[in-house]
This record gives C-alpha cells, structure tokens and sequence, in this order.
C-alpha cells in the first residue's frame, strides 16, 4: 500500500477538522482511495499552547520544517490572513508539493496567481472550501462552466452573518449574542469583524468571479455593507409584515465583459429564492445559458463541513493521478 505524506497549515477549527477526518477515516481511505494517509507534520503559530490528543512530534511553528518532508504530497492550508499563508503556498508549489486551502482572503488576492504557478509547475491547487463552506459550489461551476457561461450570481456567503440574523429572528437573540454563539461555535473568522462586515463574503465574491469570468471587478467598486447596523428591533418590525433581512453577495457581467459586484444586506420577502435559507446555511444560485438557475444550499462554516470539503479536493487529486497512471 503506498503511504502518501500530507501536512496542515493551521490546527484550529479547520485544521483539526482535518486531522480528525484523516484519523478516523484513514483505513476507509486504503480502500476507497488505495493509499494510506499519513499526517507528517503540523504547522502553527505557537508550539507551547496546551493541545489535546495530538502527538507533539508532529507540531512545528517554522514552515521550513513542513517543507522539508521527504515525499510531501499535499498541504492543507488552514491558516488566517494572506501572508505567510501566501508565501507558504508558492514555496509548496515551487517544491511540487499539490496545495489544498481553506483561506478565502489569500485566495481572493493570490488565487489566480497560485493556479497559474500551479500550472507551470504540474502540481493541483484545492480551494473548494474557500467559498460557501460545505457547500460544493466551485466544483460544480468547474463543471458547469465546461458547457455553460455563467451570467450571475447571487448568495449568502457568510455562515456567521445567516446565523446571526437567523437567531435574532427565531430566538429573539441580541446581536452580540448570536455573534458570541457563532464564535463558539466555530463559525466566525478568527477576527469576526472580517464577517459582519461583510468582508469575508466579498473576499468568497471575488473568488466565484476569477472562476466565473477569468477576472474579478475593481476591488474599491465594490459597494460592501455588513450586518452590524442592523438592529433586534428592525428584525422583529420585518418578521411582522412576513420580510426577512439576509446578507447578499451578487456579481454579474454584462455583454461587454463589464463586471458588477455588491455585497450587502436586503429585506426580502417570501417570493425571493433565498427567504428561506436560515441559520449556518450559504446558498448560490448560478444563472446560466443551458441549465437556466442552479441553486446549491448547505452548510457554509464549520469544522466538519470545511474539513470535508479539503479533503474531498485532496481524493479528487488521487484519483486523477490515479487515472492517469492507469490510462
Ligand atoms: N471556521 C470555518 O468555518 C471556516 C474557516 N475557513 C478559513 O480557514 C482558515 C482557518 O480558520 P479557523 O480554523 O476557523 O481558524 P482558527 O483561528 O480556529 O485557527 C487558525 C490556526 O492557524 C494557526 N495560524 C494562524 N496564523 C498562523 C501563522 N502565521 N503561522 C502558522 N500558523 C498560524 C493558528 O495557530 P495557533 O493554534 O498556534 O494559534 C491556528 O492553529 C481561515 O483562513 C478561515 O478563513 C474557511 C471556511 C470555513
Ligand atoms: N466565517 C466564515 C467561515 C466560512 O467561510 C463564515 O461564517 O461563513
């Protein structure tokens, strides 16, 4: 059986969701995936914290030691904020190694970069958890996109923000609160400003145009509004007349290649296709020439959907390969 040498960038909410999968799952993957998976090095930001059921061999906070691996296969990345996370990725593929990422902040800056070195240097690059958490969204516009021109798009990209006025709504929650329920809950960015902002899903945006449309919109033309003006009372006055307030990211481009994008929150009601998407769950609804409007709903943050969806990029790589060697 051959042993394939994986290593995570990261060992908080994602991060661990990852190592657990890999443990708990690692005989399931000799069969299905004819390889055993071995985690061979763990990189953070500091060694000394207390961390459960890990052994501590496997802990480095220096980059150079993840990159030393004899046989690396993959990184998982699952650290916070574009740099080191950036520079880290370029060095993994400047080696061969195949890189898999969670980071929407650095992908939304680097990505097309990344791929491009990616490309030159035969490796594969992983960013389905980027965007929408669990929710398999830029797989299947990688398929749909072999036929079909995207148009538009429109979603909730930001788990943390649905919750939040998800539980205002339901639970009568203050806002404070709901946010402090989604930290716990391992919902919310390490800084969650990034989230009621609006930041995280304009970054998540910006990922789902390079794919859609080979480019992304001027940054500083984008209209961002997040949730935090939003009040408990104003929820209570619009679930009154039947409206929901939800946090909506779109981006359309038009016959001349011109890009559109604002993110934002809109009082809808209940003919709007996303009125009923409530508490973690993102949604994306694709407008394409063949199909017509292709909506995906699932859960958009969490350790375990994240988790999965990195290593679903991971197999998906294996079995390429796989394939290649057997053709
Ligand atoms: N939480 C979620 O639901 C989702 C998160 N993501 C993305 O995944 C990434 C990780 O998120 P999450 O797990 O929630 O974050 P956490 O804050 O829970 O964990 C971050 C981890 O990264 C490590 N780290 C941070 N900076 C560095 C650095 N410069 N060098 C080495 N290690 C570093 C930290 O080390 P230490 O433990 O020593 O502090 C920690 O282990 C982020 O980019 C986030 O946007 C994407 C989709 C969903
Ligand atoms: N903080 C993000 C995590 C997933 O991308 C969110 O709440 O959506």
């Amino acid at each position: 059986m051959t042993v394939v040498k994986v290593a995570i960038l990261g060992f908080g909410t994602v991060g661990q969701g990852i190592y657990n999968i890999l443990k708990d799952k690692r005989e399931h993957f000799k069969t299905t995936l004819g390889v055993d998976i071995e985690v061979a090095k763990i990189l953070v930001r500091n060694c000394s914290k207390q961390r459960d059921k890990i052994d501590a061999a496997l802990l480095t906070d220096n980059m150079e030691d993840v990159l030393a691996v004899g046989g690396l296969d993959v990184v998982f990345e699952a650290i916070v904020g574009d740099e080191p996370a950036y520079s880290y990725l370029d060095q993994a593929i400047e080696k061969g190694i195949n890189i898999v990422t969670a980071n929407k902040v650095m992908f939304a800056k680097f990505g097309l970069t990344l791929q491009q070195k990616a490309a030159k240097y035969n490796v594969r690059v992983g960013y389905e958890a980027t965007t929408a958490g669990g929710v398999p969204v830029i797989k299947t516009m990688e398929n749909i996109l072999r036929v079909n021109d995207v148009q538009h798009i429109q979603g909730i990209l930001n788990g943390t923000s649905n919750y939040i006025l998800t539980q205002m709504r339901t639970e009568g929650m203050s806002f404070e609160k709901a946010l402090k329920a989604a930290q716990d809950l391992g919902y919310a960015e390490a800084n969650p400003f990034d989230d009621v902002s609006g930041h995280d899903p304009f970054n998540k945006l910006m990922i789902l145009s390079a794919l859609a449309f080979g480019k992304q919109p001027r940054w500083s033309d984008v209209e961002v509004v997040g949730i935090s003006e939003i009040t408990l009372q104003q929820v209570k006055e619009a679930d009154a007349i039947g409206k929901r307030y939800r946090h909506i990211a779109e981006v359309a481009i038009d016959e001349t290649g011109v890009i559109r994008a604002k993110v934002g929150p809109e009082l809808i009601g209940q003919e709007h296709p996303l009125y009923a998407i409530d508490g973690v769950n993102n949604a994306v609804a694709l407008d394409t020439n063949f199909i017509g409007t292709l909506t995906l709903v699932g859960p958009g943050a969490g350790m375990y959907p994240t988790a999965s969806v990195m290593i679903e990029d991971y197999a998906d790589m294996l079995v390429k390969k796989s394939a290649l060697v057997t053709v």
